[in-house]
């Protein structure tokens, strides 16, 4: 039966009662819930959409070895990003990926070979090009934040350092490559500032290394291995296929319905869902989320990224590379980074490629079906290897991000124009309702590891609040801080003609008050 409200009870006997309430199964919530445990607070419920612990490091079954056995593929989180240097601190990420003996292998971005229309072209020079601008627009960004210039476009960034596409195919490939293959979103959709800062601080503060995961236990072996350090095998305080459908928040309780009925009341609750999640009214909150919280909601953005698979029954492709970059003549982002998996460290002999598409290539892959998308993807492999006879694939599949009920996409991303204020508005809490997940972090959004930290800390600040000890010593163990006003930088008394503006911009024509509208008599 579908659910209703009618059941509720809150604040009744009937809701489950428990100190903490945890929202997801993810890395957040995993280890919002291990820092619980290690302040001594074991009276928590973790409440998951799904039936595994991982959320979005998330893996399945994929075409067959010689065995017949199928490969476990990542159709999520599959890398270790910025592994960490000599002298610096190591990704968390690893430190736990090497407590579970995960099988990952170094990314080498390097071994990449390039194609068009016609076949093989090395247009790699490109690459070392768009570098050279890279140390350019990195410094313009830098000069931004310090001296807390106004953000602008990853595009304009890009513009003033003097790179340009024009129509080239070619360096629309290669700039695809360098930005949007990594945070799933095009320059134009990215903020220049927090882009670069967001970057710096994964990829110079650890490492500019990546290991791909290829265990086939699945890469959230890792979560999984972190959590039986306190959980038991089917404890009861993990709940799975429980999807929480409203939230009541104040300033004592936390109480959650769940889609089957039943009902926590909690005295904090930390919400772990995706930005994806939020924005898709999947949870509806009583009291409506203040006006600042929808701002901040509806302002970041939830880019999607698609793997697409392929097991064919020969490897046609040079088995010693890792990466084929493919242009496009006409767009943008169309099956342009080919990955193979038939290859010396990841699955050698597997005959397995992914191509990876995303944003609006992504949501155009989604809205049609399998075949089609098979279709177009061998239709490039045709281009980009004409001398072979390419055979239809004994393997074929991909993900749909933007339809899962449970992520409504992959990771986010900042717009244009954005601040750590705004930005500060999306982690804090609303009475004793938290937040945390991928996209509250400012430091590492997009990434397992910003995940990692974020229900780190806010499982830190609630046991603080709970046992009066504060071991969250760099933003304390009480609520986070929020910016209920975000202004702007034009004062209303500067819209005037002298800057170029000499209408009201609520003038509306009115023939009793002609040449009303006018500013400054
Ligand atoms: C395709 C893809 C590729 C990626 N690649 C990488 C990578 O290579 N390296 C990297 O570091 N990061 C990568 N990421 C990002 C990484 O996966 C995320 O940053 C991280 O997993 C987010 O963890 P989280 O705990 O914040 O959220 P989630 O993993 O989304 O956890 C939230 C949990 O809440 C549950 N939930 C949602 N709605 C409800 C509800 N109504 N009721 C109950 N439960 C609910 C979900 O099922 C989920 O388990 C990738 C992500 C995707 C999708």
């Amino acid at each position: 039966a579908a659910p209703t409200l009618q059941g509720r009870q809150y604040g009744n006997s009937t809701c489950r009662k428990t100190s903490v309430a945890i929202i997801g199964a993810g890395v957040a919530g995993i280890t919002a819930a291990q820092a619980l445990t290690n302040q001594s607070i074991s009276d928590f419920l973790i409440l998951e959409y799904n039936d595994y612990i991982g959320g979005r490091m998330t893996d399945t079954k994929f075409g067959e070895d010689e065995n017949g056995e199928p490969y476990t593929i990542e159709l999520g989180a599959n890398w270790i990003q910025g592994l960490g240097a000599e002298g610096g601190p190591e990704n968390p990420i690893l430190t736990f990926s090497k407590q579970s003996n995960l099988s990952n292998t170094y990314s080498d971005f390097s071994s990449i070979l390039s194609y068009d229309w016609t076949g093989k072209n090395d247009f790699t020079n490109i690459i070392d090009e768009f570098e050279e601008y890279w140390a350019i627009f990195e410094q313009d960004a830098g000069t931004i934040l310090t001296e807390n210039l106004q953000d602008r476009s990853l595009r304009a960034g890009l513009l003033k350092s003097g790179w340009r596409t024009g129509l080239d195919a070619h360096r629309k490939a290669v700039e695809w490559w360098q930005w949007d293959w990594e945070t799933s979103q095009t320059p134009e959709e990215s903020s220049f500032v927090f882009g670069i800062a967001g970057y710096n601080l994964t990829f110079n503060q650890y490492s500019e290394e990546n290991n791909l995961c290829t265990d086939q236990r699945g890469f959230n072996i890792w979560l999984q291995d972190q959590a039986a350090k306190f959980l038991e095998a089917n404890d009861t305080r993990l709940l799975f296929n429980t999807v929480v459908t409203n939230i009541t928040y104040s300033d004592t309780s936390v109480t959650i319905l769940n889609e089957d009925g039943s009902c926590i009341e909690a005295d904090y609750a930390i919400n772990t869902v995706s930005l994806g999640v939020l924005q898709y009214d999947v949870i509806k909150f009583e009291p409506e989320l203040p006006d600042w919280k929808l701002d901040s909601i509806s302002t970041f953005t939830m880019g999607t990224y698609t793997k697409i698979f392929y097991q064919f029954n020969e490897t046609f492709w040079p088995d010693d590379t890792q990466f084929f970059l493919y242009a496009h003549p006409s767009s943008r982002g169309y099956y342009t980074v080919w990955q193979s998996l038939s290859t010396e460290g990841f699955f050698p002999g597997s005959n397995i490629i992914f191509a990876t598409l995303v944003d609006e290539q992504s949501y155009r892959i989604e809205a049609q079906d399998d075949e089609t998308t098979k279709q177009e993807g061998l239709a490039v492999l045709r281009q980009m290897f004409p001398n072979v006879t390419i055979p239809e694939p004994i393997a074929f599949m991909y993900p749909r991000w933007t339809k899962e009920p449970w992520s409504y996409g992959s990771y986010s991303n900042w717009p244009t124009g954005t601040t750590l204020e705004m930005h500060q508005n999306l982690r804090a809490n609303v009475g004793r309702l938290y937040f945390a997940g991928e996209a509250t972090s400012a430091e590492y959004f997009g990434f397992l590891h910003g995940a990692w930290f974020e229900g780190q800390e806010a499982g830190l600040k609630i046991a603080g609040m709970l046992t009066g000890e504060c071991r969250e010593k760099e933003s304390g163990c009480d609520e986070y801080g929020r910016y209920e006003a975000l202004y702007g930088t034009t004062e209303f008394a500067e819209w005037n003609a002298e800057n170029g503006v000499g209408v009201s911009p609520f003038y509306v024509a009115d023939p009793e008050e002609p040449g009303a509208g006018a500013f400054n008599g």
